[in-house]
């Protein structure tokens, strides 16, 4: 049974290699015809049906043998392409179209002495399996006969290679040996000596075949001797000897060979070769690599145990190595989040405390082989970005200086301007600062109007210079104290700190660009032994901001950019003379930035600010409500390092100082007018205090002054307002018959520019007075007087109303006075619009109704809360130090109290009005005024009069700001 299965394996095994070896033959055929014709259209594995269909009409055979041997064929019967033929291969041809055809081409085949086939062996209904085969073979010994004929020029020869079909051996054939004939090892055959000889005649054809078959058995036996395998020791020994016939010896080679082919199982098979010997080790042999193989598949078993133990093994490794790094990595997350959050933090904190920020930048060594003594690790292209948040503070309002430090040649005017000629994208922290305000700017141009100037000084010397100045000779010649600048204190002025430096409108980053290098130019630089260009000066870019809001809030910033002249050891930078002097300068104020930023750092109360320019200027960056950062610069080379561990000294102080929270200087359009007011204010009651001074003088000794007054005309003085110049203005108004107004009685008209005088100088004349925003004044019945009554620049006005006559009965039923304080919507607001809230003036004895507007921010409300505290003062204040000055007994102190409400009503006082404000009755002032010919006392109540009184007081004092309306009963 096991016989008859390996028996039917092997015959199936057979059929396929012959199908295959067939399949291949074909294949070459049908290469060498369309290498010989060109591309005939068939595919390159024909089937035996196609291939046969495809030469059915003799055409291509024709052509093909007419190729090789022109004229074999002299008439070819022309028919329709191979294409078409194989297309419409189901209609069958007419038989004329290709016998003829067919016919001529095995007739020259004849000739040639090539295998031929059967004409039926082409028809389609004749045939039978094997038929296609004799074609191929008689194509293939066409196709040597053509590579002979072309190898030796002649005639060729074939190589009769039949197919295993027509081979009696060919079914027992070992595939190596058939390889040998059919592959490529054949064609390695040594055929040199085949082409050494030279057939020339026809006639030798006969010979030709003959030799043929000899040279190509030899060269087949030596072949299969050459690789020896399976072929008798006898057999070999012949063919040494050379004494049989090659092709007989081939034969018997190739009978022996697939005799002794190997048994799938050897112990039940004979070793022929070996038992003809008698020396047959194979059996052994085979034992020991059965025992081997088996010993190896153990082996095998074992390892791929090993190996399945060793997979899991790592697969669990692999997870926890996995689950580990999850681990890992979440915790550098979490750990990435914290540092993150730290540094927000620790920023936040270093900004509410407003620790000036530090940071070191190391410039890179030049010489490649120098010993360096400090590293820089990292990327050096961002040195900006952390600046960058700074110059967007700017544009908020806050004031930022930011200055780079270090010594001689460490690279602060690099990291400043940039490189010396350097591309844009070079330039340093000057321009980008620059470059972003404009960016911002623009961003912001819907909601903010910005403008900036630029100011650019240096202090060489212990002078400021201009270095944006037109007349270029003074910063020529540096030794001329020709264009000293003087240092202010920043509130001075518009702000400007050095207000006679030229300051540049800049539009866009080429007017900056253009200015710096202006400044660049005019800046003192000089070679030294540690830098080429050492700047001899320290430079001061300063940009002002100055903003404006939609809602009329504005804000004037500044940002000083300080490129500061390097620490230099003269011994090192080997300088002398000029160079010496200016080092010893530069030395001297750097020295005096030590000692600022020590004595800030200590918090001392005295911060030597005077002792240098340097800290003079930066005084309100180190010192005030500014945002500062500092740019340690240090050089890594070796040499330097006492120079580096003094500049990272120095950093290490200067980041421990807290300068307090950053002040925006932003502050809303309220905010602005209630600070003028303030400063009105604190102007009036300068004033007053000058007038109480002189007034308590004139209480000494009233009656000659009023003796020696001449009586003038009536008049409204707003002097008390602050504003003398206007007064000199309506007076001379009066004087050359100004608007006509209704006439006083003539006490009030008798004014002096002493004592007495002043109760008529604050007389209110009886008709309603508008100031308008021009400085005009009006009258209610729109009258105007032409003459500016005082310079009321944010657009207010004061309106106010004095009696017709204080005795009027129309007045005193219309007259309800009221304060309004001005907000910035609130321009003449009726009665119903102005939300009412009592205030109480602590004045002596005065209640005064004011009416504030409460819409206003906390901002607003906490001036107004000084500004009631400073009208407070101004009104109690004033009198306390006039009390002070009579020490409360001199019988002037009442007097000149009295004097004084009558100078600001015009109204005379009356015992029952001082009983009902609680003061005493002042008999010596009230005799003084009597004997003055003051005017007598109205006929009005005393709480209009009371009120009447601290309003005008008010009003004297805040000129400005404070409107006093009326309204109808
Ligand atoms: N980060 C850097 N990358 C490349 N070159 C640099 C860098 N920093 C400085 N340099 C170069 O080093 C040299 C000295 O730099 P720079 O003039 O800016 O020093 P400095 O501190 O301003 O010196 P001085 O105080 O004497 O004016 C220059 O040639 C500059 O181009």
């Amino acid at each position: 049974m096991e016989a008859s299965v390996s028996a039917g394996t092997h015959d199936f095994t057979m059929a396929s290699r012959k199908a295959e070896e067939t399949a291949w033959r074909r294949f070459q055929a049908v290469q060498w015809l369309e290498s010989l014709l060109g591309p005939l259209g068939i595919s390159n594995q024909p089937s035996e049906r196609e291939f046969i269909s495809f030469l059915r009409n003799g055409l291509i055979l024709c052509n093909a043998i007419n190729k090789i041997h022109p004229g074999a064929v002299p008439k070819v019967v022309e028919n329709q392409s191979p294409l078409q033929l194989l297309t419409r291969e189901n209609q069958p041809l007419p038989a004329y179209q290709y016998f003829e055809n067919v016919r001529n081409f095995l007739v020259a085949v004849e000739e040639l002495k090539l295998p031929a086939f059967e004409a039926s062996d082409l028809e389609r209904d004749t045939m039978e399996a094997g038929s296609g085969a004799k074609v191929v073979d008689c194509i293939l010994s066409l196709k040597s006969f053509h590579e002979g004929k072309q190898t030796t020029g002649a005639n060729g020869f074939y190589k009769h290679a039949k197919s295993p079909s027509v081979v009696n051996a060919a079914n027992r054939m070992h595939s190596r040996a058939s390889a040998a004939i059919s592959s490529d090892s054949c064609r390695r055959l040594d055929m040199s000596a085949l082409c050494g000889r030279q057939l020339t005649s026809e006639g030798d054809n006969g010979k030709l075949e003959e030799y043929f078959v000899e040279s190509i058995g030899k060269l087949l036996a030596e072949y299969m001797v050459g690789s020896k395998e399976n072929i008798d020791d006898n057999l070999l020994a012949s063919y040494r000897n050379r004494d049989m016939d090659p092709v007989k010896q081939f034969n018997r080679i190739m009978s022996s060979g697939l005799e002794e082919q190997p048994q799938d199982n050897f112990p039940e098979q004979q070793c022929k070769a070996c038992l003809r010997k008698g020396n047959c080790h194979h059996r052994d042999l085979f034992k020991m690599q059965e025992k081997e193989l088996l010993d190896l598949k153990g082996l095998l078993l074992e390892t791929k145990k090993d190996f399945k133990g060793l997979q899991f093994q790592l697969q669990r490794d692999l997870k926890d190595l996995g689950t580990q790094v999850q681990e890992l990595s979440t915790a550098a997350l979490g750990y990435y989040r914290v540092v993150k959050e730290n540094r927000t933090l620790y920023n936040m904190v270093q900004d509410l405390k407003g620790n000036i920020r530090v940071y070191c930048r190391i410039r890179p060594s030049f010489v490649a082989e120098a010993i360096n003594v400090i590293d820089f690790i990292g990327e050096d292209d961002e040195v900006y970005k952390d600046t960058q948040p700074l110059i967007r503070s700017v544009m908020d309002g806050y004031n930022v200086c930011i200055f780079a430090y270090g010594q001689t040649g460490s690279g602060k005017t690099h990291t400043m301007s940039g490189p010396s000629g350097g591309l844009t994208r070079d330039m340093g922290i000057n321009y980008l600062a620059l470059n972003d305000l404009f960016r911002i700017s623009n961003g912001r141009k819907d909601i903010i109007s910005y403008e900036i100037q630029v100011q650019m000084v240096e202090i060489y010397n212990e002078q400021v210079r201009d270095l944006l100045a037109e007349d270029s000779s003074t910063v020529k010649y540096p030794f001329l104290d020709i264009h000293k600048l003087e240092i202010r204190s920043c509130t001075s002025d518009n702000g400007l700190s050095l207000p006679d430096a030229t300051v540049r409108s800049v539009k866009s980053t080429n007017d900056v660009l253009n200015l710096m290098k202006l400044g660049e130019v005019n800046r003192v630089v000089s070679s030294t032994g540690m830098n080429d260009r050492s700047s001899r000066s320290h430079c001061v870019l300063t940009v002002h901001v100055h903003g404006k809001d939609e809602s009329g809030g504005k804000f004037h910033s500044r940002l000083h950019l300080v490129d500061l002249a390097g620490s230099e050891r003269v011994d090192k930078s080997e300088v002398t003379g000029d160079r010496l002097k200016e080092a010893q300068y530069i030395n001297r104020s750097l020295s005096c930035l030590g000692d600022v930023i020590t004595a800030l750092a200590q918090k001392n109360s005295h911060i030597p600010y005077r002792n240098s320019k340097l800290t003079l200027l930066l005084q309100d960056s180190l010192g005030g409500h500014a945002k500062t950062l500092m740019l340690a610069h240090v050089s890594p080379e070796e040499d330097s390092f006492s120079e580096t561990i003094t500049t990272l000294k120095f950093a290490q102080r200067v980041s421990t100082v807290e300068l307090g929270a950053a002040h925006s200087n932003k502050e809303s359009s309220e905010v602005m007018q209630l600070k003028e007011q303030i400063e009105s204010l604190k102007q009036a009651l300068a004033n007053k205090e000058a007038q109480n001074v002189r007034l308590s003088k004139t209480c000494e000794k009233p009656r000659t002054i009023l003796e020696r007054t001449p009586p003038r005309p009536r008049r409204l003085s707003i002097e008390n307002c602050g504003n003398v110049k206007n007064v000199k203005a309506m007076n001379s108004e009066d004087k050359k018959g100004g608007p006509k107004t209704p006439s006083l009685p003539n006490r009030s008209r008798r004014l002096s520019s002493d004592g007495p005088s002043l109760l008529r100088r604050i007389t209110l004349r009886p008709e309603t007075v508008l100031i308008n925003k021009y400085g005009h004044c009006q009258t209610q019945d729109e009258e105007a007087i032409t003459k500016p009554f005082g310079h009321l620049d944010n657009g207010s006005f004061l309106l106010a109303k004095a009696p017709r006559s204080p005795t009027s009965a129309t007045f005193q039923k219309r007259v309800t006075k009221q304060m309004i304080l001005k907000t910035p919507n609130h321009k003449c607001a009726t009665k119903s619009e102005v939300k009412m809230k009592k205030l109480t003036l602590s004045t002596d004895n005065l209640t005064t109704p004011y009416m504030v507007n409460d819409s206003t921010n906390g901002k607003g409300s906490h001036i107004r809360k000084s500004l009631r505290s400073t009208i407070g003062k101004l009104i109690n204040g004033s009198e306390k130090r006039v009390s002070k000055i009579n020490d409360g007994k001199s019988p002037v102190t009442s007097s000149a109290r009295s004097l004084r409400r009558q100078s600001l009503t015009g109204i005379q006082t009356s015992g029952s009005r001082r009983s009902s404000l609680g003061g005493k009755p002042d008999d010596n002032c009230a005799k003084d005024t009597r004997n003055a010919k003051t005017p007598p006392p109205v006929h009005r109540s005393t709480k209009l009069t009371s009120q009447w009184l601290s309003s005008v007081d008010v009003l004297a004092t805040a000129p400005v700001h404070v409107l006093l309306r009326y309204f109808d009963n």
